[in-house]
C-alpha cells in the first residue's frame, strides 16, 4: 500500500470506505476501497463476490478493478477513479436534467448491464450511488452483491436497497433473475427524470404500498405468479389503482415514460432485457459503437464514451433500427380501481417481522450505515497504513486468486493486479434504504420545485 498516497475519503459504504488516492510511481489517480472486515487469508478474499465477478468483466461501463491488496489482514480494492456518483449529482439539484443527458447515461448503463447479464452475472444492488460518473461516462460499480445467474437458488442471503428492490424480491421469491436489475433501472430512470425517488418505501411493506400507489396493484393479468407468491407468504396486496406515470414526471417524453413503465412491470417476464431496452425508441438517437469501431482515445486509460447523440461517433453505420419490445403491456392495464383497506393488517406486520430475521438479510445494518453515508467527506484524515506488509509471495497469491493476472514488476509482493477476462460465464439477485417520504407523496402529481434529497438524507 505504500505505493499509494491516500488523499481523501470519497465514500463510506456498508462494506468499506473508499478513498481517492494517487499511485506514487505513476501519478495515476485511483479509488481505493478499504474493506471494513478483516481478511486473515487469501482464501477468504477469493470467495468475495466483488473479486469473483469484477475480475471477469472488462467493459467501458463497468468500473475497472485494477488491483487487490491484502496487507496486515486488511483488504484493499484498487479501482479506476470516477468523479462522483449519480446520487451526488441529483441531491443538490433544483433544475431537472436534460433528457438527452439521462438518455446518454441510461444507454451506457444498459450496455454495461447487457454485457454483464450476457456473461452470466446480475448486479442485484443497482442504485444511484452505485452508478459512477466522470464527465460523460457512467460506470456500474459495487459488485459486492453480484451473483452468477446460474448459481443455484435459493438466493437467501441477498439484500438490496429497498427503494430499487424488485417486487419479486420484496415478496421473498427465492428464484429471481437479472430482471431485478431492470426494475432497479426503471426506478433510477424515473428518479433521474423527476429528481425524486419513485418508490421511497419506509419499510418492505411500505415499499410494496408505494409501488402499488404508482403502477397500480397487480392483477391476474399483470402478474399471476406474483399473486400466487403473495398467497404462499400469506400476503395480500393493497388494492390501489395507481397513477399515470407521466403525472409524476410531466416534462418527460412519452418514450421515456413508456420505457420506465416497461422496466417497472410487476411481472419480471414483461420487463425488457438490457439488450431489448437498448432497442427501445427512447434510445433512437443513440447508437452503440462496438469497441473495434470506436475512435482511439487520446489518453490511453480513459475510454471514449460508448454512446452519444447521432453524429457524435465516426461510424454511423453501426446505428441500429429501433424495434418495439415484446411483451409490452399498456401501462393503464396495471390499474385496479379497488380500495386499499387490506393493507396495514397483520399482513403488513408479517412483512415487517420478516425484516427482522437476521438470518435472511442485513438490511437493518445497511440502513443504519446508509443514514450516515452522506456526511461531508474529508473530515477524517487518511488512515495510517501499517508499513508491515503482507509477506506472501506473488506466486502464492496468484494461485489463490485463480483467474486473476499478476501484473507489474516482481516487487509487487503483496498485491494482485486484475485484468478483464472475456470468459463465458453463467449469470443470477440484492441492500436497504432508510425511512423517508410520506406515504402519499406519489398519490398526487408533483413538480420538482423542492429537492427531494434533503428529506431523503434527513429522513
Ligand atoms: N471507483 C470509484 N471512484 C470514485 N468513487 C467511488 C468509486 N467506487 C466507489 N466510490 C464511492 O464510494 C461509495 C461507496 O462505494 P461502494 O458502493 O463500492 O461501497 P459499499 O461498501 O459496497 O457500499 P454499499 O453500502 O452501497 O454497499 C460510492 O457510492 C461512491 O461514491
Amino acid at each position: 500500500m505504500d505505493r499509494y498516497k491516500l488523499i481523501k475519503e470519497v465514500g463510506d459504504g456498508t462494506f468499506g470506505s473508499v478513498w481517492r488516492a494517487i499511485n506514487k510511481q505513476t501519478g495515476e489517480v485511483v479509488a481505493i476501497k478499504k474493506m471494513k472486515k478483516k481478511y486473515y487469508s487469501w482464501d477468504e478474499c477469493i470467495n468475495l463476490r466483488e473479486v469473483k465477478s469484477l475480475r471477469r468483466m472488462n467493459h467501458p461501463n463497468i468500473v475497472k478493478l485494477k488491483e487487490v491488496i491484502r496487507e496486515n489482514d486488511i483488504l484493499y480494492f484498487v479501482f479506476e477513479y470516477m468523479e462522483c456518483n449519480l446520487y451526488q449529482l441529483m441531491k443538490d439539484r433544483q433544475k431537472l436534467f436534460a433528457e438527452a443527458d439521462i438518455r446518454n447515461w441510461c444507454f451506457q448503463v444498459f450496455q454495461g448491464l447487457s454485457y454483464m447479464h450476457q456473461r452470466g452475472y446480475f448486479h442485484r444492488d443497482l442504485k444511484p450511488e452505485n452508478l459512477l460518473v466522470s464527465k460523460d461516462i457512467i460506470k456500474i460499480a459495487d459488485f459486492g452483491l453480484a451473483r452468477e445467474v446460474n448459481s443455484s437458488p435459493p438466493f437467501t442471503e441477498y439484500v438490496s436497497t429497498r427503494w430499487y428492490r424488485a417486487p419479486e424480491v420484496l415478496l421473498q421469491s427465492y428464484v429471481y433473475t437479472s430482471k431485478v436489475d431492470m426494475w432497479a433501472m426503471g426506478a433510477i430512470m424515473a428518479e433521474l427524470l423527476s429528481l425524486r425517488p419513485i418508490f421511497p418505501g419506509a419499510s418492505e411493506a411500505d415499499e410494496i404500498y408505494k409501488i402499488c400507489s404508482v403502477i397500480g396493484s397487480p392483477t391476474e393479468k399483470t402478474w399471476l405468479e406474483g399473486l400466487n407468491l403473495a398467497k404462499t407468504i400469506n400476503y395480500q396486496f393493497p388494492q390501489i389503482p395507481g397513477v399515470p406515470l407521466s403525472s409524476l414526471m410531466p416534462s418527460a417524453s412519452e418514450d421515456a415514460v413508456n420505457l420506465i413503465e416497461r422496466l417497472c412491470s410487476w411481472d419480471p417476464c414483461s420487463r425488457p432485457t438490457a439488450a431489448e431496452a437498448l432497442q427501445h425508441p427512447f434510445f433512437q438517437s443513440c447508437f452503440y459503437a462496438p469497441p473495434s469501431l470506436r475512435p482511439k482515445p487520446s489518453v490511453a486509460r480513459t475510454p471514449p464514451p460508448p454512446v452519444g447523440p447521432r453524429g457524435s461517433f465516426e461510424h454511423q453505420s453501426v446505428k441500429r433500427q429501433p424495434v418495439s419490445l415484446a411483451n409490452a403491456k399498456p401501462f393503464n392495464s396495471y390499474a385496479s380501481p379497488k380500495s386499499h383497506a387490506a393493507f396495514g393488517s397483520g399482513v403488513q406486520r408479517k412483512l415487517e417481522m420478516a425484516n427482522q430475521d437476521g438470518t435472511r438479510n442485513t438490511k437493518a445494518v445497511r440502513s443504519s450505515v446508509r443514514d450516515s453515508k452522506y456526511r461531508p467527506p474529508g473530515k477524517k484524515s487518511p488512515p495510517a497504513l501499517n508499513k508491515n506488509r503482507f509477506t506472501r509471495s506473488v506466486s502464492e497469491a496468484a494461485d489463490k486468486l485463480a483467474n486473476m493476472t499478476i501484473g507489474g514488476t516482481g516487487s509487487r509482493r503483496h498485491s494482485v493486479s486484475v485484468v478483464g477476462q472475456h470468459q463465458q460465464l453463467k449469470p443470477p439477485s440484492m441492500k436497504a434504504g432508510w425511512v423517508g417520504e410520506t406515504r402519499d407523496m406519489y398519490l398526487r402529481p408533483t413538480q420538482p420545485t423542492t429537492n427531494a434529497y434533503s428529506r431523503k438524507v434527513a429522513g
